[in-house]
């Protein structure tokens, strides 16, 4: 197969997300790809010669060891162009540079992302533009909804890539063949034999000298808004007839637009806290409020806890906690699916007869499923066995999948418009009880499981 040429406009090509991130997975995707002819163009507002740039690109690519023909012929012609991305004059210029399809990804603050897509509208886009743009997408429903309006006057819907890992994570990707390409699972995957589902993602990262952003948006913004929901909405989709973007993305839209706060009462339903000092893994953290640009006064929670429903046939009444927090004692990156318990044990067994428990772990990529059988000896005393398998992490991480999306002009792993703003309108009922101050802001020791009294979530046995 021949792959379409593409000049990957990279703007905010010199900050930390292209280093660290998108640099990389265009290596590991180049390595594995190497029919793909990519010119990469990286858009800063300093001042960088070329060769400066190609050193970046160069160090970027060599922490995952790229190499072969294709990556050798991107550095050959990559240049670095500083450009002030709120000119629409410049951004015309640059875009003459195009060789192929443009790709322009936006790897910058949300309020310059903003304004150059604003400028792009003074711009004769070439046929056939991609954009990309990093979370956050807008800063509430009604500017998600403003900035849609936006990018619906630059190019076709199918031409947008709303970026969010987790999409290309490799157990978010196995969901759909687990669920869809086995009898034994989806046939149990709804309210009649499933208890609850958790999805948990707690870090032992702090602040990570990101209080511009973070402070702004919290635990709740940055993890549960975005990314948990999409975990979420291919958790509990109804099953697509083929894995193309319009059938993926139908299904995931059904399943978000019906989502809200369990039992309707969003104060009732989350929890949220944030750290004190203390110590993770061996490293000290100061408490929160005392990080390098954190302001006490906005209450910023660095540990959020929200129970949805998804209020449909298949799912209602099942309750979905997801969590996320900073600076926990234990990494924990898993979807705990707790099934109903037997309809009725036979008297006479002795032993385990807890109900089965499925656990995908979203790194390291795995899967564990827990029930009761025969143990050793007596026939008739149950005991607990945990059967696990390994997920492939796939031969690029979750940023070279979403990048391969956004080369090949196949949108089906990042976010469509009205799914953007459906998990803004999920989450708006939290944040706002939150500002009211209806839910209590407790805390935590940094290392700790959490604050003392919150009783653990997702915790298999
Ligand atoms: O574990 P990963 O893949 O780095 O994803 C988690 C990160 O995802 C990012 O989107 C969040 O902004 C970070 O706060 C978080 O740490």
């Amino acid at each position: 197969m021949t792959r379409p040429k593409t000049t990957l406009f990279l703007l905010g090509g010199g900050g930390d997300l292209s280093s660290r991130l998108l640099l990389p997975a265009l290596g590991q995707l180049l390595t594995s790809q190497q029919d793909r002819s990519v010119k990469l163009v990286g858009v800063g507002v300093h001042e960088l010669t070329d060769s400066a740039w190609r050193d970046i690109v160069t160090s970027s690519f060599a922490t995952v060891d790229a190499s072969g023909d294709a990556v050798d012929l991107l550095l050959e012609t990559t240049v670095f162009r500083r450009v002030d991305v709120t000119d629409a004059a410049a951004l015309e210029k640059l875009l003459a540079e195009s060789v192929g399809k443009p790709a322009l990804y936006f790897a910058l603050p949300p309020a310059v992302t903003v304004k150059a897509c604003a400028a792009l509208e003074h711009v004769n886009l070439p046929e056939g533009t991609v954009l990309a743009l990093e979370k956050p997408f807008g800063t509430d429903a009604d500017s998600a909804a403003a900035l849609n309006r936006l990018l619906a006057r630059l190019v076709p819907e199918n031409q947008i890539h709303r970026v969010d890992h987790f999409l290309g994570r490799s157990t978010v990707m196995n969901l759909l063949g687990l669920r869809f390409a086995n009898r034994i699972f989806e046939p149990l995957w709804s309210a009649e034999h499933i208890d609850r589902v958790d999805i948990v993602y707690d870090e032992q990262l702090g602040l990570e000298k990101r209080a511009g952003y973070y402070d702004k948006a919290g635990a709740l913004v940055d993890m549960i808004q975005s990314h948990l929901l999409q975990v979420l909405a291919l958790f509990a989709m109804e099953p697509p007839s083929t894995l193309d973007a319009v059938d993926l993305r139908d299904a995931k839209g059904i399943v978000l637009r019906a989502t809200r706060p369990w039992g309707g009462d969003a104060a009732s339903a989350s929890r949220r806290a944030r750290y004190t000092a203390g110590t993770v893994d061996g490293r000290e953290y100061p408490a929160y409020v005392d990080e390098e640009g954190v302001d006490p006064a906005r209450n910023t929670e660095t540990l959020a806890e929200v129970t949805v429903e998804v209020d449909t046939w298949r799912w209602s009444g099942v309750p979905f906690t997801l969590r996320s927090g900073k600076a926990l004692g234990e990494r924990r990156r898993e979807i705990v699916v707790r099934f109903k318990p037997a309809n009725r044990v036979p008297a006479g067994f002795t032993g385990s007869t807890d109900p089965a428990v499925l656990r995908l772990f979203l790194a390291p990529d795995q899967m564990a499923l827990s029930i009761n059988i025969n143990g050793a000896g007596d026939p008739y005393e149950l005991e607990r066995t945990t059967f696990q398998a390994v997920f492939d992490p796939g031969k690029f991480g979750a940023y070279g999948e979403v990048l391969e999306g956004i080369l090949d002009d196949d949108p089906a792993l990042s976010v469509r418009g009205d799914t953007a703003e459906q998990c803004w309108r999920i989450v708006e009922p939290f944040l706002d009880a939150w500002r009211k101050g209806a839910v209590a802001l407790d805390e935590y020791p940094a290392g700790s499981a959490g604050p003392a009294g919150w009783e653990p979530i997702g915790v298999a046995n």
